[in-house]
């Protein structure tokens, strides 16, 4: 039987990476990757090189409603940065390598820091549809199932084969959020807790509800670990944060159901807080994105 190429493949990763730099006049020092209905995060970004995911050799491609499926290099408070208009998930079929696949094709091309985003479902009763929460630490359920993107051969060119994951989300980064959001009119639609992923792609249960609350966790969704890890195991500051689209359900006594067009609208009504939100994180922290770094 032949063995399946290694998604994180060097090789693979570096031909992606040198097809970026010839594309593009700067290379970026920030990613920014959108959650779910938080494509327009790229629509701030200073002269724009928009290239299709299609076109960028070995690069995964979106199958999701609501992700473009696009890099958006430029700039943002003059910090050289490339957005990802969509991300992908393990729901789609793909590896958690292949997700991730992307965080090492930056890194390769010079990226230092990751601003990571997503839409979540609400579980601490003290949220809101249109609260965000600052990640300060995350639930690795895949993980705990053994699809860890780091499982496998370790590539020392990128990091160590144990990292640790205890201070994941920069906290300097987590205290600047903190000031900004009372800036932007989010004060008390601001909250820092602990995020989990689940595989998806159904909404979860009212049991799995009531449980992943008991065991601390503030908000769910499908996406957003995998790539921190990568991030930390490849020396990149990261710092991110979760929309609450819609309230996970804990009773068994109500019609409610969530949907995916329901999450996409409820992104919308936030939208221009949430890009002032993001410009204002890139500005306040541009010292540690400079070139000369
Ligand atoms: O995590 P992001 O990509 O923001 O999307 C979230 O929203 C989708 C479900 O509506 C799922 O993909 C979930 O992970
Ligand atoms: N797992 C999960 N992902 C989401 N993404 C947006 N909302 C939700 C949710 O309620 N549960």
């Amino acid at each position: 039987m032949s063995k399946a190429r290694d998604e994180f493949n060097l090789e693979d990763l570096r031909e992606a990476a040198d097809y970026l730099a010839n594309r593009i006049s700067s290379k970026p020092k920030l990613l920014i990757i959108c959650g779910t209905g938080l494509g327009s995060l790229a629509d701030l970004v200073e002269n724009p090189v928009s290239i299709n995911y299609e076109e960028i050799p070995h690069f995964p491609v979106s199958t999701v409603q609501g992700h473009h499926g696009r890099l958006v290099f430029g700039t943002l408070s003059h910090v050289n940065v490339v957005c990802m208009q969509g991300r992908f998930h393990y729901f789609e079929g793909y590896s958690v390598r292949e997700i991730t696949k992307p965080i090492r094709i930056m890194k390769l091309l010079g990226v230092e820091g990751l601003f990571i985003t997503n839409s979540a479902g609400g579980l601490n009763p003290q949220y809101k549809v249109g609260d965000v929460m600052i990640l300060k630490d995350h639930f690795n359920f895949l993980s705990f199932g053994g699809e860890n993107p780091l499982r496998g051969p370790n590539d020392d060119n990128f990091g160590d084969r144990f990292i640790p994951t205890n201070k994941a989300y920069n906290k300097k980064l987590i205290s600047i959020a903190r000031d900004i959001a009372k800036q932007v009119g989010l004060k008390s639609n601001c909250h820092e807790g602990v995020y989990a992923i689940v595989s998806g792609p159904n909404y979860e249960t009212v049991a799995e509800s009531r449980a992943l609350l008991m065991l601390g966790v503030d908000a769910v969704g499908m996406s957003t670990v995998p790539e921190v890890i990568v991030a930390k195991h490849c020396g990149m500051t990261v710092f991110g944060f979760s929309f609450i689209t819609n309230l996970c359900i804990t009773s068994y006594d109500t019609d409610h159901e969530p949907n995916h067009g329901n999450i996409l609208d409820s992104v919308e009504s936030r939208s221009v807080q949430i890009q002032n939100f993001v410009i204002k994180m890139v500005e306040a922290s541009k010292d540690l994105w400079k070139s000369d770094r």
